[in-house]
């Protein structure tokens, strides 16, 4: 470990302890060496111990950076595991963190743009509009159409932050596995891994403009997502320019309802949003924390989502889709054996895994969820969990579903929290069986028949020439075919000839030397000898000639 690694390491030490992290850890997670270690560092104390459990760690995520927030932002979505003082104070992570000076924001957008702010914004403000963990956003209006804009600027150094971060932890995972061998199920190694390529995406604003610019053209004309337009004329790895929301954010459940929202149509409307992007678009919004989505203000009866912050997208291949579709669909139906040969077919566990024990896996995992009414089912966590027993069998990770996973965790709770009677399970199970049966029904023949259409009339004039080819090459197949056969028939009568004056030579030689030895008369043997010899050798002149 480098010394600036050194020095790092210490000082997150330093900050988790002197904000009394250690004292939430519940006693079962600190064992003897946990709290031996811990006496070592005597003179690093809780310097907040006024101060509740959820304040003391958003306050330790805020000092340690980057990195820290967005594990925070995290879990603040999981309100399954966390309790509601907690989940409230690590929301607070989502969009309120301290901003940075504006001279250093004007200075990191006018190095992007190349020309001072005023020759293209008017109205530049310099209070943000907000902080968050990665960049910063400030108002403006475009100087060239009059329109309202936000400029959302990187923090200042955060690459060389979340760098800095990423490898001390790194090293941390691969020590632990090193510790804990193979044989253990965690793997902090492949947990930093995905964490780290989640949100290295989040620090190109110029692609996370591309994405936001391509989500926003998949939902033209839907009346479920709205994504603000962006300026991709004035895009950059570190600056990025779009249109300015007036929406109320997703967790100010006061405001939606003094407005009047319907939230049963809002929460049906994430459930289709979600997955329409994963199956009709193979393109989803991975960071749905609510910091990344507003509700219009227009229309509160019939209300739609605006999308922020696409920094982080998923994408599945048309087998994982196919595969996780059904795996749905069979769980829904209590198909355990169906879900077991999923995960076989799939390729997500080997081929070699005992279906029958994975099976008896699955059922014993899956039976005690659906004692609970179907609206209390967690769908996010039935596949978490799912995920965890085929890791048992060796089921290899797949970083693309562990995202869906984790998405699809956050729009439930989503839904839950704004409507909480939301019956997943029936909203998404027509849009599963409409996708399935495009799939595999005859929709889905003519579908790919069409979508071959270009190859096929391409390939169309070519094809008279392509038949007479064919048939000719046929033709001259079945001639030769037809030689062969008829050689074979004649192979075969010569070898029966030849076998045949062959054995009946031998029974003249036979009786030859039996009448030599009654000797009758010697005409007879020597007759007997003569036409033998004859025979074996026209029958030997007969015999086939090998090949
Ligand atoms: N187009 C916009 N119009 C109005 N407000 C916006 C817009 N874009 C961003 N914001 C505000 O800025 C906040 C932070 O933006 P955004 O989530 O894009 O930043 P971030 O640093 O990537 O955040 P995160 O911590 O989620 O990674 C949003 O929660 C929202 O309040």
């Amino acid at each position: 470990m480098s010394i600036s690694g050194f020095k790092r390491g210490y000082h997150t030490i330093k900050v988790m302890l002197q904000y009394g992290l250690d004292k939430s850890l519940p006693s079962k997670l600190k064992p003897w060496y946990f709290r031996a270690l811990r006496s070592c560092l005597f003179w690093l104390r809780n310097k907040h111990p006024q101060r509740s459990g959820g304040e003391r760690f958003r306050l330790a995520m805020l000092e340690l950076g980057p990195v820290y927030i967005k594990l925070g932002q995290m879990l603040s979505t999981r309100r399954d595991l966390l309790n509601d003082e907690w989940a409230e104070e690590l929301a607070e992570l989502q969009d309120r963190v301290p901003p940075f000076d504006s001279a250093l924001a004007r200075a990191a957008i006018e190095a992007e743009l190349g020309v001072p702010i005023d020759s293209l914004f008017d109205d530049f403000e310099d209070t943000p509009l907000a902080s968050a963990s990665i960049a910063q956003v400030h108002c403006a209006v475009l100087k060239s159409t009059g329109q309202p804009v936000v400029l959302k600027v990187l923090r200042p150094n955060v690459e060389q932050k979340i760098n800095q971060d990423l490898q001390l932890m790194e090293q941390v995972a691969s020590r632990l596995e090193k510790i804990m061998g193979n044989s253990h199920r965690f793997r902090p190694a492949e947990i930093i891994a995905d964490y780290k390529s989640t949100i290295l995406g989040e620090l190109d604003l110029k692609l996370e403009a591309i994405n936001a610019t391509k989500l926003r053209n998949n939902f033209t004309d839907s009346d479920a997502l709205y994504v603000p337009y962006v300026h991709m004329e004035h895009c950059y790895k570190r600056l990025m320019v779009m249109e300015r929301i007036n929406g109320i954010p997703v967790s100010n459940i006061e405001q939606l309802q003094a407005q009047g929202t319907n939230f049963k149509l809002l929460a049906e409307r994430g459930v289709e949003l979600f997955f329409t992007q994963v199956f009709r678009d193979n393109f989803f919004h991975a960071d749905m924390h609510p910091g990344n989505i507003f509700i219009s203000k227009e229309h509160p009866d019939n209300p739609f989502y605006i999308g922020l912050d696409c920094g982080i997208m998923g994408t599945l291949s048309e087998t994982d889709k196919r595969y996780l579709a059904e795996n749905f669909l069979a769980f829904f139906n209590r198909d355990y054996q169906r879900i077991a040969q999923l995960y076989i077919e799939s390729g997500w566990v080997s081929e070699n895994t005992d279906v029958v024990a994975f099976e008896q896996a699955v059922k014993a995992m899956c039976d005690p969820i659906f004692q609970k009414p179907l609206d209390e089912i967690s769908f996010g966590h039935v596949l978490l969990e799912l995920f965890r027993t085929a890791r048992k069998f060796e089921m290899v990770v797949q970083p693309q579903l562990i995202l869906l996973q984790k998405t699809l965790l956050y729009i439930e709770g989503l839904g839950r929290q704004l409507y909480p009677q939301l019956d997943l399970w029936q909203t998404a199970k027509p849009f599963l069986e409409q996708w399935m049966s495009e799939q595999i029904g005859p929709k889905a023949f003519f579908d790919k028949a069409k979508a071959n259409m270009p190859f096929w009339s391409e390939k169309l004039p070519e094809l008279p020439e392509l038949v007479y080819d064919n048939l000719k090459l046929g033709r001259k197949l079945l001639g030769s075919q037809q030689q062969l056969l008829q050689k074979y028939v004649r192979h075969q009568q010569q070898l029966h000839k030849s076998n045949y004056l062959l054995i009946t030579s031998a029974v003249l030689l036979i009786c030859g030397t039996l009448f030599y030895n009654q000797s009758v008369t010697p005409l007879l043997p020597h007759s007997f000898y003569g036409l033998g010899v004859i025979l074996w050798i026209v029958g030997w002149r007969q015999r086939p000639k090998k090949h």
